[in-house]
């Protein structure tokens, strides 16, 4: 019988798993490492080579006052106080976090939808570039993320940018928990003729 065994690339995509945010502390990583990561998430399908993606680094004090901004801007929006708890928790608990930005480009040729979807590959991409190079990391949105006068002062945003996800990096204290998996006999048509 051939040998099944995956090469070691394809044996980390059959194996890999995202460690929850709450679980990634320090060190994480510095500049050099990070730019590394970063260079190999933007190594992305991108049809039209549009770049319709940009990268904001959130350091500790940035993080901060992000998780401030989220305070202030749950109570003027109403949100009860487990949203709002729950909505800085990523700030707070986080001492590294990429924004992956979706930045939609004008073209004639490329739909927006396409922007769209080679941005989740570079929120994708960053997270298995963390996660390879043996960094916990964790892709999260939470209502922040879809708050206009969130992602306007507290990332600067145009109005057409938005978050991607916010992906975060670190050291895991805890071996994160394996979750079920897609039934491939469920998801998959083999379409023979
Ligand atoms: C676009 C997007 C946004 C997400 N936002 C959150 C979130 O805000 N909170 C959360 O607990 N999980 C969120 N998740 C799920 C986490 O990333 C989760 O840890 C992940 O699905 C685990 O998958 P993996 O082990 O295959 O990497 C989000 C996932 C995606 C794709």
């Amino acid at each position: 019988m051939a040998d099944q065994t995956p090469p070691p690339a394809l044996a980390f995509l059959l194996s890999r798993r995202s460690c929850p945010a709450k679980t990634l502390g320090l060190p994480v990583p510095e500049r050099d490492a990070l730019l590394q990561l970063l260079t190999a998430a933007a190594r992305c399908p991108d049809h039209g080579k549009l770049e319709p993606w940009r990268f904001i680094v959130l350091e500790n004090k940035a993080l901060s006052r992000l998780g401030e901004l989220t305070a202030a801007r749950g109570m003027s929006l109403g949100r009860d106080e487990a949203e709002i708890t729950k909505g800085r928790k990523q700030f707070d608990d986080s001492h590294l976090a990429v924004a992956v930005i979706e930045v939609q480009k004008d073209s004639e040729k490329i739909p927006p939808i396409e922007q769209t979807y080679s941005a989740g590959g570079v929120c994708l991409s960053l997270l298995n570039a963390a996660l390879a190079a043996g960094w916990g990391a964790n892709w999260l949105s939470g209502w922040p993320a879809h708050d206009r006068g969130f992602v306007e002062v507290g990332l600067g945003l145009n109005g057409h940018e938005r978050v991607a996800g916010f992906i975060h990096i670190g050291t895991p204290s805890a071996t994160p928990p394996e979750r079920p998996r897609p039934d491939l006999e469920q998801i998959t048509t083999w379409v023979t003729e």
